[in-house]
This record gives C-alpha cells, sequence and structure tokens, in this order.
C-alpha cells in the first residue's frame, strides 16, 4: 500500500495531526479538569484561587476537542475513501490489461470480491491501526515527558506502559489471529462468489431442483464465515482485555508513584490528580488499535489477493517499438498452430489463410474443430504456437493491441449485452454515432422492428446480461454493434446463433450490403445461401480446406 498512501501524504499527514491533537485535548481536558477541581477543593478553605482561567481553559479544551474530533473525522474518512477509491482503479486497471484466457482462470465472483471486499479490508489499516499506533506512540512519549518532570519514576512508567499497549500487545495479537483473519477473508471470498454463481445459474439450478443443495451449500459457507469471524473478534476482546489491564496497573503504579511523592511534598495533590486523568484519556486512543490489530490478519489475507491481481503479467503485450498497421490491407495466416494449455493435441496445425481487404470469407466445419479459436487468434486474444498472422504484411504480434483492435472487431459467440439500455449498449461500438446510425445498425441487424415496438425505444433497459432480451435478440443487439465499430475487418463467430431460419438467411443475403467495403471472416454451422460470401472454406484436422460456396 505505500505508493498509494505515498501518494494521499497530505490528506494522510493531515488526518493524523488532526488525531494527535484531539487525543492531545482530550488528555489536556482531563488533566486541566482533574487539577482544577482538586486545586479549587484543597483552596476552599483558604479561599485564595482563581477560578477564572482554568475554567475557561476547560471549556476552551473542551470544545476544541468537539471540533478537532469532527475535523479528524471528516479528513480521515476522506483520506481513507480516497485512498481505496485509488487502489479499486489501480485494481480495475490491472484486470482490464488481463487477456480474456487469463480472465477464464479467476473464479465468477472473485474478481468482484477483489475489488469490493479485499479492498474494504484494507481501509482498516489506516484508521485503525497506523493512526492509533503512531498518536499513541507520539502522545505517550510526550505525556512521559510530561509526567516525568513532576514525578520521574511516573515518565518512565507511562513510557513503558505506552510501548507494550501500542506495540508489543497489538504485535502478538495480529499474530495471534492472523491465521483466523486469513480464513475469515477467504471464506467471505468464497461466499460472494458463491452468490455469483448461484444468480447466474438460478434458472439451472431451479430446474435440476438443485436449489436445497445450493442453499445447503451456502449455509456451509456462511456458517465456515461466521466461525473465523468468531475467533477474530475473541482475538480482539482478549486483546482489548490485556489493554485494559496494562491501563490498570500502569494508574495503580502512578497511584502509588504519586502516594510516596505526595506524603514526602515532592509532589501537589492536585497535580497528582491531573497527571491520573490525563493517563485516563491517554489511554483512550488504544481502543480502536485493538480492533485494527485484531483484523490485521485479514488485512494482510486481502492484500495478497490484491497484490497477486496487481503484479500477475498480462500474456499479451505490445512489443517496445510497435509498428504501425495500414488503414486496410489483407488478413493473412501462415502454418499457424496452436494448442490449450494442457490440451493432448493442437487444435490448428500448419493452417494457412489469405483473405484479401473487402473479401467475405465464410468458414464452415465440426462442432469443435477450431472455428472460434482460429477467429481469437486473428483477433490477438491469443498469440499461436506456432505461425504468424499479418495484417497488410505487418505482423499483428509486432502491432498495437489497441490499433489491432481498432481494425477490427469480433462477435464472438460469448459477446456480451452489458447492464443498461438498447442504445448505451450500441454506443460501445461508435460512442459519437446518431440515432439515424443507431437505426441503421438495428436494421441491418434484423432488431430494428423489435426495438420499435418497445415504447421507450432506444432507451429501453435491457437488464443484467441483456436479461430482458431473448437469446437472439441479444445476439442481434450484439451483432448490430460490431456493425456500429468503426473496424475494417469483421470476424464473426455464429452470428445468427438464435435466429429463426428465415431471419438467418435474411442476415446472410444483407451481409455484403451491411459489410459495404469490409473484410469478413464469418464462422458458421448455418447453410448460407449462395452468394452470401466469395468463398467458403472447411476447417478439418486443423486446417482451411476450399468448399464449394
Ligand atoms: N479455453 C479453452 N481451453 C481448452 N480447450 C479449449 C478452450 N476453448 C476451446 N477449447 C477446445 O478447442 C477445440 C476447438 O474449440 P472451438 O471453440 O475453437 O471450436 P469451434 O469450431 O468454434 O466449435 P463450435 O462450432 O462448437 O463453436 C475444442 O475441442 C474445445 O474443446
Amino acid at each position: 500500500m505505500l505508493p498509494w498512501l505515498v501518494r494521499r501524504r497530505r490528506s494522510l499527514l493531515a488526518a493524523l495531526l488532526l488525531a494527535c491533537c484531539t487525543v492531545a485535548a482530550g488528555v489536556g481536558l482531563l488533566s486541566v479538569a482533574g487539577w482544577f477541581l482538586t486545586a479549587a477543593f484543597l483552596a476552599g478553605a483558604k479561599l485564595a484561587f482563581d477560578l477564572f482561567a482554568p475554567s475557561a481553559l476547560v471549556r476552551g479544551l473542551a470544545l476544541a476537542r468537539i471540533a478537532l474530533r469532527y475535523a479528524e473525522r471528516v479528513t480521515g474518512h476522506g483520506a481513507t475513501l480516497d485512498l481505496l477509491a485509488d487502489m479499486r482503479t489501480a485494481v480495475f486497471g490491472a484486470i482490464m490489461r488481463l487477456s480474456p484466457a487469463q480472465l477464464a482462470g479467476y473464479r465468477d465472483g472473485d474478481l468482484v470480491a477483489r475489488l469490493a471486499g479485499d479492498i474494504d479490508a484494507l481501509d482498516t489499516l489506516f484508521l485503525l491501526v497506523i493512526v492509533p499506533a503512531l498518536t499513541a506512540l507520539a502522545l505517550g512519549a510526550a505525556y512521559s515527558l510530561i509526567a516525568g518532570a513532576w514525578l520521574p519514576p511516573a515518565g518512565w512508567l507511562i513510557l513503558a506502559a505506552m510501548l507494550v499497549a501500542a506495540c508489543i500487545v497489538p504485535y502478538c495479537l495480529a499474530r495471534a489471529a492472523g491465521t483466523s483473519g486469513r480464513h475469515a477473508q477467504e471464506a467471505a471470498s468464497a461466499a460472494r462468489a458463491f452468490v455469483h454463481e448461484a444468480v447466474e445459474g438460478h434458472a439451472d439450478l431451479a430446474a435440476f431442483a438443485a436449489e436445497p443443495r445450493a442453499q445447503a451449500r451456502f449455509g456451509d459457507a456462511v456458517r465456515s464465515l461466521a466461525g473465523t469471524r468468531d475467533a477474530v473478534a475473541a482475538a480482539g476482546s482478549a486483546g482489548q482485555f490485556v489493554q485494559q489491564l496494562i491501563m490498570g496497573l500502569c494508574l495503580v503504579g502512578l497511584l502509588w508513584l504519586g502516594l510516596g511523592a505526595f506524603r514526602s511534598h515532592e509532589l501537589d495533590g492536585a497535580v497528582w490528580a491531573g497527571l491520573v486523568l490525563g493517563l485516563l484519556a491517554l489511554f483512550e486512543v488504544l481502543g480502536p488499535l485493538m480492533r485494527g490489530a485484531a483484523r490485521l490478519g485479514t488485512a494482510a489475507a486481502a492484500g495478497a489477493r490484491v497484490r497477486a491481481l496487481l503484479r500477475e503479467p498480462p500474456a499479451l503485450r505490445d512489443v517496445p517499438d510497435v509498428r504501425a498497421l495500414p488503414p486496410r490491407g489483407a488478413l493473412r495466416a501462415e502454418g499457424l498452430g496452436y494448442a490449450y494449455p494442457g490440451a493432448a493435441h493442437p487444435v490448428l496445425a500448419g493452417l494457412d489463410l489469405r483473405v484479401e481487404a473487402s473479401e467475405l470469407i465464410g468458414i464452415v466445419g465440426a462442432s469443435g474443430c477450431g472455428k472460434s479459436t482460429l477467429l481469437a487468434l486473428l483477433m490477438r486474444i491469443h498469440d499461436p504456437s506456432e505461425g504468424e498472422i499479418t495484417y497488410g504484411g505487418v505482423p499483428i504480434r509486432l502491432a498495437a493491441q489497441s490499433e489491432l483492435h481498432a481494425r477490427c472487431t469480433l462477435l464472438s459467440q460469448h459477446s456480451p449485452v452489458f447492464l443498461g439500455t438498447v442504445r448505451s449498449n450500441l454506443l460501445l461500438g461508435d460512442p459519437a454515432a446518431d440515432d439515424a446510425k443507431l437505426w441503421q445498425a438495428l436494421e441491418q441487424a434484423r432488431l430494428a422492428d423489435f426495438v420499435r415496438t418497445l415504447e421507450q425505444g432506444l432507451d429501453t433497459w435491457v437488464g443484467e446480461a441483456g436479461r430482458l432480451l431473448s437469446v437472439g435478440q441479444a445476439r442481434r443487439l450484439c451483432l448490430a454493434r460490431a456493425i456500429l465499430a468503426p473496424a475494417v475487418v469483421w470476424l464473426l463467430d455464429e452470428p445468427t446463433a438464435g435466429l429463426d431460419e428465415p431471419t438467418q438467411q435474411a442476415f446472410f443475403s444483407d451481409l455484403g450490403r451491411a459489410a459495404a467495403g469490409r473484410t469478413v471472416v464469418l464462422a458458421t454451422h448455418a447453410r448460407l445461401p449462395a452468394g452470401a460470401v466469395d468463398r467458403i472454406l472447411r476447417l478439418e484436422g486443423g486446417r482451411l480446406h476450399a468448399d464449394s460456396p
């Protein structure tokens, strides 16, 4: 967290300073009040005591403490929220750098857990550990000096008690609660991931009557979470107990040392009362520290999970000196080979392909023969194990990924509909598109008639993952988005899946017109009407073979 803490150092230091001032005002208030009341009582008989200055000081310190506490809370929480926002932005950026294949390695919901729960757990560190520990040490040292000036052994006693209570006890507590904290964080993340999966697969859980089993598994997950949290809370309570014990012993020590000094007339009775009450106020700072130390194990586990994500190197990086891609050009693959990690056989082996600019190519083949894999390689979602892909003569692995993705767009079987409206989903393809252009794309994707029937038209809410649309409508929405993208190469993977036969045929018949001079590589199982594409290739045995159109 150090780089983020350094970046927000001004507001964090301000929060720390305000916390020190607040505790100092509290200690001052109780010390002065204790001294004042005792001195006034002792002077009562003599009737010669200045009441005005000390009572003004007490009121001043009381008001200052309230104002400082407010300012400290506002600054401290503001700084922490900024810190959390910085971390979330960085983690989101780290997720975005990863390739789809790398992201597929994370359990559904786990990334959300890292972005939300893990980062939340880290906010413990500043407010509940760093601030109270530093405040306790700074003010403990200052108070020991003040007390030491009146009564030297009391100074040493307070210093020793603060060191033990602010450093040694929290350290031991953090160690004792570390394992339970880690388990608590893992259990919380598992429970989140479980909810995510259950919502995603709800229809299937219902269809297979698996809801009671899911319920039971979720019950186990949250019971294990409660158990680990109990252990963390128990460690925190033990820490508080030890802290109270140290505080009590220190207080008894101060009373005993003060009594000796009072009897031998080395210490004024009022000062003695002031020192005792001030010490009580000083110990207040340790309360949050014990709670924070108990949660350090959780924070450490959360930190490790976030760090692992931030440090995961992206599978695909731009080379240092990227080569510019021409605006248009032929797409070529030579000797292409690809095997999924751990697979016994390669999906593609020695595949050659040449698609001229503006050419429409259809790729057919049995399910599982590698059509989607080929399109993913052309889009550089993975790099081939063998061979080279070029666009306009430039190897795509030497080009900037952003430039390649500006040239090529992929409509895959897994293209998502995002939470939002028809319009917001379409604007992803072309953020500057006006309504006329959006309707034109909907027409080409054969979705315009349906959208016209909707009361709110383009501004109709499509729900999470397009749940308010049928599968076919969702695919057509993704297709319209691809049509809107300024890319000159369309890689279409089963674009008509979920459409009825007449609509499929109409889509293919319109494809040439919709593509309007773009290069199209279309993978499909559907029957292609005559003239829909310029050439049809069959993918078989990892290679492409000519097929009759
Ligand atoms: N992420 C993956 N990890 C491991 N193997 C994979 C992965 N994706 C696909 N495969 C395997 O690679 C092979 C080719 O899959 P691919 O999806 O490219 O075929 P396809 O021709 O598009 O199939 P379909 O027509 O059914 O969509 C299949 O045997 C599949 O099991």
